[in-house]
């Protein structure tokens, strides 16, 4: 064999002698398409060339002398002595030869050469110039590139000695490419036209390299891991972890993509790197190496583990540990988020923690509210209310009557602390006047003037101490609702709304606080509170229309009672006095009995000035019923004495606080006990 390519190679040196001696015309500009199309001509010359090598060398020279001019014309001018160079190019197709050329060296080493030899200068024309870096598929399509780049192949013949050299890594270097082919055998079908029939049987042997590869993987997975530390174990992890799946992808996406071929050389590119560089130095033998790659692919895969070593396995155990490693390391990647998460939530039973403390702590305080103590009983409500009115009495009757016997002096200061508890002349005069008939001239003590005082301030509330009565025979009972303004009104209207709708009573509400906007939603608060409708205007509106408007949508909505709100005004303010009769005057028109109830709220806290209130109020209003409110914590709690002796007024209820349930109703003995002090 070696002979015979010695042949070639001396052939084509006689060529280019013979064709320069012919034509020293210029040379034609340099037509790639026709080189292309000389291309497959020159692979069927190549035999004719050996052929007529053998037998006569003339005649080829009128046909490689076009391709000859061409490639002269490239400019290897300098290379002119090219001797070889020129058949190579002619061939075009120079890497043919210069592989030709390769071959023949490495050949001698290598035996098999010489039958892939025909095959080769299909495969290793287009794979000259683009294996050096992408081995694969550019070679095909940078065919024509290789063609201008005739001094590379000039070039090529002068190491032919490198291949010698390379030739044993390359066997080597080969293992490497060798994974990356079978994936690069796609491309190939396509350039078929040239290695077609030979290599053609080639790819289908390369498929099914592929195919084992994955199949390979498993075994060495293990043990290769540690391997593939060592042939680039940084690089080989990522392919390996990839490779898996885009294998599984090849398979899929078939032949078509190379793109995954590339993915996969990048991916083993750690362990080529050094044998590319290897296959810079030797091209022709680059090339040799993929047929014979391709070929022996499917052997080596299984068999040449051995030569192959470093670089085959490598490729099969980077792939298997990685992806297994890949796994893990997701797996890791899992559970460490998890813990993430967790002390996430953690923090939040902390802040959960404090804030039930002081939801705790705030909590606590509404369960105080249940307070309703105050609703303990009525009583007792009032008793603590009243306290300060009774402490100060009590307290000023026991400095009275200490030690010392009842005469007219200590009469005297009993009145006058009678008088100061707001309790009234007349309620006073009551009490000096029956302790006088029975303990006059007598050690008394407080206990017993107290409980004197209690039984004479009964006596004058009893009759006053009347529960309200509503004659449901009206629809609606209109009950008119009167006194200062700030006295209780509107929050007194509330709570007894409440207790008629607790009692089944249909109730309805007029806003006739027209002058006062905070007024009217804070019955319609008590509307809804109560669930009775409320029936409004805007501020300002006449209260005495309002009041006959709601008469009759009482009336028709057959209201059991109608609870008309009215404006508080200082009673000495004429306008506003006028208006309180305009609409008593005006409910009469509908009802002459109405309004059936005209209550009052007195404020407690403000002392004999409610005297006066409830004169005026009852004279211009008709005001027959009081409602004593804020009795809770006032120390003038005997001013309800005084009302209810001199004014005689029935006293319906009490408040004794701002809640719905603080109103209750008046207990004359309970409330002369209360203020008392008496238990
Ligand atoms: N402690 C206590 N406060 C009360 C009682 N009754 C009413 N109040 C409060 O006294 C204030 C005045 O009550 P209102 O119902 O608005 O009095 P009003 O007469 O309607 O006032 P105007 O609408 O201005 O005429 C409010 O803050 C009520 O909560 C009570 O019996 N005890």
């Amino acid at each position: 064999m070696a002979g015979f390519f010695k042949k070639i190679f001396s052939f084509g040196k006689k060529e280019v002698v013979e064709e320069r001696v012919d034509e020293t015309a210029p040379l034609p500009p340099i037509k790639w398409d026709q080189l292309d199309a000389l291309k497959p001509a020159a692979e069927q010359v190549v035999p004719e060339f050996l052929k007529r090598e053998e037998l006569e060398p003339a005649p080829h020279p009128p046909v490689d002398g076009e391709g000859l001019h061409e490639v002269a014309g490239r400019g290897d001018s300098a290379d002119a002595s090219a001797d070889h160079p020129h058949p190579q190019a002619a061939l075009g197709t120079s890497p043919i030869e210069g592989e030709v050329k390769d071959a023949p060296q490495p050949s001698p080493v290598e035996e098999p050469a010489p039958e892939p030899a025909p095959t080769i200068p299909a495969t290793p024309e287009p794979a000259i110039p683009a294996e050096p870096e992408p081995l694969p598929q550019p070679a095909p399509q940078e065919e024509p590139a290789p063609a201008p780049e005739p001094p590379a192949p000039e070039e090529i013949p002068l190491p032919p000695a490198a291949p010698e050299p390379a030739p044993e890594p390359q066997p080597q270097e080969v293992p490497a490419p060798a994974p990356a082919e079978p994936e690069i055998v796609p491309p190939r079908p396509e350039k078929q036209p040239e290695p077609a029939p030979i290599e053609v049987p080639a790819p289908p042997a390369e498929i099914p390299v592929e195919t084992p590869a994955p199949i390979e993987v498993p075994p060495p997975a293990a043990p290769s891991a540690q391997p593939t530390l060592e042939a680039g174990a940084a690089p080989h992890p990522p392919a390996g972890t990839f490779s898996p799946y885009r294998d599984g992808e090849k398979e899929a996406a078939s032949d078509a993509t190379p793109s995954l071929a590339n993915i996969e050389e990048e991916a083993s590119t750690p362990t080529p790197p050094s044998p590319r560089t290897s296959r810079g130095e030797g091209k022709g033998e680059g090339q040799r190496e993929r047929t014979q790659d391709l070929a022996p692919a499917a052997e080596l895969a299984p068999a040449t583990a051995a030569p192959q070593a470093p670089a085959a396995e490598i490729a099969p155990p980077i792939r298997q540990p990685a992806p297994i490693e890949t796994q893990p390391v997701l797996a890791e990647i899992a559970p460490e988020p998890q813990p993430v998460p967790q002390p996430k939530p953690e923090p939040k039973p902390a802040p959960g923690k404090v804030t039930v403390a002081k939801k705790v702590e705030q909590k606590a305080e509404p369960v105080k509210a249940p307070e309703p103590a105050p609703r303990r009983s009525w009583f007792q409500r009032m008793r603590d209310g009243l306290a300060r009115s009774s402490r100060e009495l009590t307290g000023n009757i026991a400095g009275v009557f200490t030690r010392r016997k009842l005469d007219e002096d200590t009469l005297q200061d009993l009145e006058d602390v009678l008088i100061r508890a707001d309790l009234g002349m007349e309620t006073a005069l009551r009490v000096t006047d029956a302790l006088a008939s029975s303990r006059y001239g007598k050690d008394v003590s407080d206990t017993e003037v107290r409980a004197i005082m209690a039984a004479e301030v009964e006596k004058v509330l009893t009759p006053v101490a009347m529960p309200l009565e509503l004659d449901l025979s009206h629809k609606p009972h209109v009950i008119l609702v009167v006194g200062v303004n700030g006295t209780g009104k509107t929050t007194t209207i509330g709570k007894l709304a409440a207790k008629l709708t607790d009692g089944g009573l249909s109730v309805m509400l007029a806003a006739g606080d027209t002058f006062r906007a905070a007024a009217i939603e804070q019955l319609k608060i008590w509307g809804e509170r109560t669930k009775s409708p409320v029936i409004a205007s805007k501020l300002g509106a006449d209260a005495a229309g309002l009041a006959y408007d709601a008469f009759e949508r009482a009336k028709e909505a057959g209201s059991d009672v109608l609870i008309i709100d009215t404006a508080g005004r200082l009673q000495n303010k004429t306008e506003l006095m006028a208006e309180l009769e305009k609409i008593v005057r005006v409910l009469g028109k509908l009802d002459p009995e109405a309004p059936h109830t005209v209550l009052q709220t007195v404020d407690a806290t403000t002392g004999q000035n409610a005297l006066n209130q409830v004169e005026i109020f009852r004279n211009i209003a008709g005001v027959n019923g009081l409602v004593m409110t804020k009795l809770d914590g006032t120390a003038r709690g005997g001013i309800l004495v005084a009302i209810a002796a001199k004014h005689k007024l029935p006293v319906y209820f009490i408040g004794v606080g701002e809640q719905v349930d603080d109103l209750e109703p008046f207990s004359a003995s309970e409330f002369a006990r209360a203020i008392a002090g008496v238990a």
